[in-house]
């Protein structure tokens, strides 16, 4: 799915309402009814909502939500509030409609006019939308805390009031913090950043019908992966086929005392479809990964502790490096010699990283390698502290471009980024998966993907993305605090 700012958005909006033909009222009664349909499958009819509606078409959503929540038998109080003068045109007409159901409204121009809060009010914030051009001041900055104050639930429209829309590095002071996010069409680029995307609770996109072909026409760089997109990049099985079929991963990592690094991404890359996979190890660890992943074949290093020679068969048809590999020079050097022998995809990620970090040795990275850091990694990569998010994925992106890489930075919504300076913004995942390992088994899956013949991006974004899928999964059965990352290998598919 393409992601837009919101110029994009409103240039979207109006070749919608030119082409379907459709006039703005009619979409605006849309967008209202998909929020309404949501809520009914959400709440119970005894709750009382208090619907806060600024003056612009943000208002102009809450006040048609007024009228048809109250049609749909619920409870509800709309409540203005005045940071100017008039309403946009679609706001008044849904403000005379108000008539229609006898649903008085009332103003609010200071806090002192905030409603009574009862244990069965829910906040809904339709006071500004995408048309934040101006941090909050004066009664919406008062409005916004007195709800945040007095509500235990706050529904957001579109957009948390507060936050803009787009990637920027605008100052922007408070904002709603909602347990509900009812964004329309697509997610709002500023929350897949935590910074901003801290405030919108869950986000749930609702289709409002925008015109396909505005969309398409729209160009940008920013994506959303999505279940029906990366299903297609699955690699496909034949009936008529053996394990030779589907590639060899040669998975380069351990330690001594940091083996399981090494096993959790070989295994990974066994459940990813790769018909073989071979784990490089140091020789302490030959006994530990044959009892822990029998299926996998180990070629042992001849250093006892650590990799500093990787023999790399012609059989083998993608490698991931990194996984415990440990810091030593020795390291590096066995490190150096491989980058610089072989040809193959390759996925680099922990102490690869570290080591090609540390060396500044960026002319050992592949044309194409996946390179896996998370936020500390990609740092050390730069050489110093990032300011914000968006600089670490500005920098991530600009990186790609620059060393003809792809940067798979981790995180909530973890971003793929390409060498043309395309982003792929994942959409599965879980703050459960937060714990030690769960890196080792991205590499591993990536690796098993590439071994397969699928091309880097698509193993970069597919492998996220299923990696995500199996911590929803995992999460949902074990409960968020206990996942481990072994889990994630068995509820991988
Ligand atoms: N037909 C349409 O265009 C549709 C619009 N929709 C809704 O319309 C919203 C966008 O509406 P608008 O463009 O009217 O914008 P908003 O409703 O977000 O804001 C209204 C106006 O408030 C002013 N403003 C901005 N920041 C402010 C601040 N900090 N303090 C005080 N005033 C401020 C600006 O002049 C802005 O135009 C979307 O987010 C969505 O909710 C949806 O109903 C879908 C259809
Ligand atoms: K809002």
């Amino acid at each position: 799915m393409k992601l837009f700012s919101a110029e994009q958005i409103k240039r979207i909006d109006a070749a919608t309402i030119e082409r379907e033909p459709i006039s703005s009222i009619q979409l605006m009664e849309r967008a209202a009814l998909a929020c309404v349909d949501w809520i009914e499958d959400y709440y119970e009819k005894d709750v009382e909502f208090h619907i806060f509606c600024g003056m612009g078409n943000n208002g102009g959503d809450g006040l048609a939500l007024a009228r048809l929540l109250n049609n749909a038998g619920y409870n509800c109080r709309p409540f203005i509030v005045a940071h100017r003068s008039k309403g946009s045109a679609e706001f008044d007409h849904n403000l005379s409609r108000l008539d229609e159901v006898e649903l008085n409204v009332h103003y609010i121009n200071g806090l002192k006019e905030m409603p009574r809060v009862n244990e069965n009010s829910i906040a809904i914030d339709a006071i500004l939308g995408i048309g934040l051009d101006k941090p909050l001041r004066g009664i919406i900055r008062d409005v916004v805390k007195g709800i945040e104050e007095g509500y235990d639930h706050v529904i957001s429209i579109d957009i948390p009031t507060g936050i803009p829309a787009d990637f920027t590095t605008v100052n922007w002071n408070t904002a709603v913090r909602a347990s509900h996010t009812l964004t329309f069409q697509f997610p709002k680029l500023s929350f897949l950043l935590p910074d901003m995307g801290d405030y919108t609770g869950d986000v749930h996109v609702l289709d409002i019908g925008l015109d396909e072909l505005a969309m398409e026409e729209e160009h940008s760089t920013y994506f959303l992966t999505m279940d029906e997109e990366v299903e297609s990049f699955r690699p496909m099985r034949k009936v008529f086929s053996h394990k030779g079929d589907y590639g060899h991963a040669l998975i380069v990592g351990g330690h001594e005392g940091m083996m399981g690094a090494a096993v959790l991404a070989t295994k990974a890359a066994l459940r990813s479809g790769a018909g073989l996979v071979t784990a490089h190890v140091p020789s302490c660890g030959r006994d530990v990964l044959q009892i822990s992943a029998p299926e996998a074949m180990v070629q042992t290093d001849h250093s006892e502790r650590s990799v500093s020679n990787v023999p790399v068969s012609s059989r083998i048809s993608a490698i991931g490096i990194g996984p415990g590999l440990g810091r030593e020079h020795s390291v590096f050097k066995g490190l150096e010699k491989l980058l610089s022998e072989i040809e193959l995809p390759v996925v680099l990620d922990a102490d690869a990283l570290h080591l090609i970090g540390t060396s500044q040795a960026w002319h050992l990275i592949p044309q194409n390698a996946i390179l896996t850091p998370h936020k500390g990694e990609f740092e050390r990569m730069l050489g110093r502290e990032v300011e914000s998010p968006l600089e670490l994925l500005q920098e991530a992106s600009a990186w790609a471009g620059d060393k003809k890489c792809i940067v798979v930075l981790k995180g909530a919504y973890t971003a793929v980024c390409d060498s043309d300076g395309n982003v792929y913004f994942n959409s599965t995942g879980h703050p459960a998966m937060a714990s030690g390992g769960t890196g080792d088994v991205l590499t591993g899956i990536i690796a098993g993907l590439l071994a397969q013949g699928i091309t880097p991006i698509r193993a970069a974004r597919y492998g996220v993305w299923l990696h995500g899928c199996a911590g929803e999964e995992v999460a949902a059965r074990r409960g968020e605090h206990s996942v481990v990352a072994g889990d994630l290998i068995d509820a991988l598919f």
